[in-house]
């Protein structure tokens, strides 16, 4: 299995390489070369599988000859094994032919612990037996940075830098990324948004220089393995609603469009997906882009929904990539426009994402009247972005079942949840005494020359 950048003009890597490497040294996102199919009989097997014996069947051939059969089976048992569901992804009912997927289960309270977990474990693993070190660099809306600082707190091998948008992420979220004591662990709020974090990440990844004197790494969705993660949720929960013989559809709260990415990997393994339903906040630029086929920076409000306030959405350029084609030069000149703030796609192209995604839109009213409405209906407590997916999930309900991605814990948001319920969320146990620790964080400006500098220092200091 080799594994190719979307913008056409990098090495050609495989699955460890690209694990490690995180952005393609021409600026692009690595994808397979090929996706591997499951037949429907390869489907159907998964059910009544763990989640575990599930995670191995669905990733192993994009693994390659990276690890063993057995190695790669103790890394995911591994990566799971702190979760508090059984089922690691339950899936419960909202109404007649619509489900939610509830994600929060894991250490840090969203789904990235999916991928990140798995991610900590395939790291450690690749970086022993190399015996080599590498410095992650994450920027985050507030929950990758916490899934990405648990994974890898305390080796001595990884550096963590986590850059945050200061001031645009809610409290709780702060703190986990504050709190840890660990020396590798580095949380830096820098002074702009999500999209800027993003930036000054993906600026790193082309400062060669930089890049190769602290063996940087990524583990945002960046990071092929990420994605890959991310798939295998899709299949569990289609198979437990009928898949293969029965479609289902999923509405995905998006904002970097890696999870949603991973249903459209799904689909195209062979899982009968029916639809794929992008759910945005506000901040809405994929909606508007898939009514209108112009992608169209227009700033950054904050929401309610902190973690998918987000204009720049990096897998975007996955899709795109498909939908050209797999042309990576017309890629290329579509992320060479939107220096510019704007580019648009082709009616070729639009017509081929059109059969893959819709999309649909929450605004903050409507965000806390589904907290309230699903509270009262079926006692299911939301988080801010899951009630965008619901609200965008029930306006796309038909005869197939919907499943709609709950991707956070509510107690990660409490300040938006009482406001629409009128009750604070309860944190879990191992997370109650939060808002007491003492934080550890460094303020930055939103200049790639500082943060490259502090990075170096800290290293050095290491
Ligand atoms: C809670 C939550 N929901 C939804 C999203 C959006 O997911 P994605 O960036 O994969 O589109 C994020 C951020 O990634 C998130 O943290
Ligand atoms: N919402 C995310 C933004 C980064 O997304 P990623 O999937 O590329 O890591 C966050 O919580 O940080």
């Amino acid at each position: 299995m080799k594994y190719i950048s979307t913008r056409g003009n990098a090495p050609e890597l495989s699955f460890e390489e690209a694990m490690l490497t995180g952005l393609a040294r021409d600026g692009g996102l690595y994808v397979p070369e090929a996706i591997p199919t499951m037949s429907p009989e390869d489907i159907a097997a998964l059910a009544g599988l763990s989640y575990e014996e599930a995670a191995f069947k669905v990733m192993r051939p994009f693994v390659g000859d990276a690890f063993t059969d057995e190695e790669f089976k103790v890394i995911i048992a591994r990566a799971y094994a702190g979760f508090r569901h059984d089922a690691r992804a339950p899936l419960v009912q909202l109404a007649p032919n619509h489900y939610l997927l509830e994600l929060f289960h894991g250490p840090t309270l969203a789904f990235k612990d999916f991928a990140m977990q798995l991610i900590g474990q395939l790291f450690q693993f690749s970086l022993d037996r190399r015996d080599e070190r590498v410095t992650i660099v994450g920027a985050t809306s507030g929950d990758t940075g916490s899934a990405a600082i648990e994974a890898f707190r305390g080796l001595d091998n990884v550096d963590v830098f986590i850059l945050f948008p200061h001031g645009r992420v809610s409290d709780i979220q702060r703190k986990q990324m504050t709190t840890p004591d660990d020396a590798n662990v580095h949380a830096l709020a820098l002074d702009g948004d999500f999209d800027d974090c993003q930036a000054k990440l993906k600026d790193m990844f082309n400062d060669f220089e930089f890049r190769d004197g602290v063996k940087l790494a990524g583990v945002n969705s960046i990071n092929w393995a990420r994605v890959l993660a991310q798939v295998v949720y899709f299949f569990t929960s289609a198979v437990s609603l009928g898949a293969p013989h029965r479609k289902v559809s999923f509405t995905v709260p998006t904002g970097n469009f890696g999870d949603i990415f991973a249903g459209y990997i799904a689909k195209k393994m062979g899982l009968p997906i029916e639809k794929l339903v992008i759910a945005t906040n506000q901040n809405d630029i994929l909606h508007r882009t898939m009514e209108s086929g112009a992608y169209t920076k227009d700033g950054v409000t904050p929401s309610i929904s902190p973690s998918m306030d987000i204009q720049v959405s990096s897998n975007f350029e996955r899709a795109l990539f498909d939908a050209y084609g797999r042309d990576g030069g017309a890629v290329a000149q579509l992320m060479e426009e939107l220096k510019d703030g704007s580019f648009t796609i082709s009616q070729g192209a639009m017509e081929t994402l059109r059969d893959h995604f819709s999309s649909g839109r929450a605004s903050e009213a409507e965000t806390l009247a589904v907290i309230s409405e699903e509270f009262v209906s079926c006692g299911e407590v939301l988080c801010p972005h899951s009630a965008v997916g619901v609200k965008v999930g029930k306006e796309n309900l038909s005869g197939t079942p919907m499943i709609t991605l709950a991707t956070a814990h509510p107690a990660k948001f409490p300040d938006a949840v009482e406001q629409a319920m009128g009750a604070r969320p309860v944190l879990p146990p191992h997370m109650d005494d939060m808002m007491h620790r003492e934080e550890h964080v460094t303020r930055v400006p939103n200049d790639l020359e500082h943060l490259e500098t502090l990075i170096k220092e800290r290293i050095a200091q290491r």
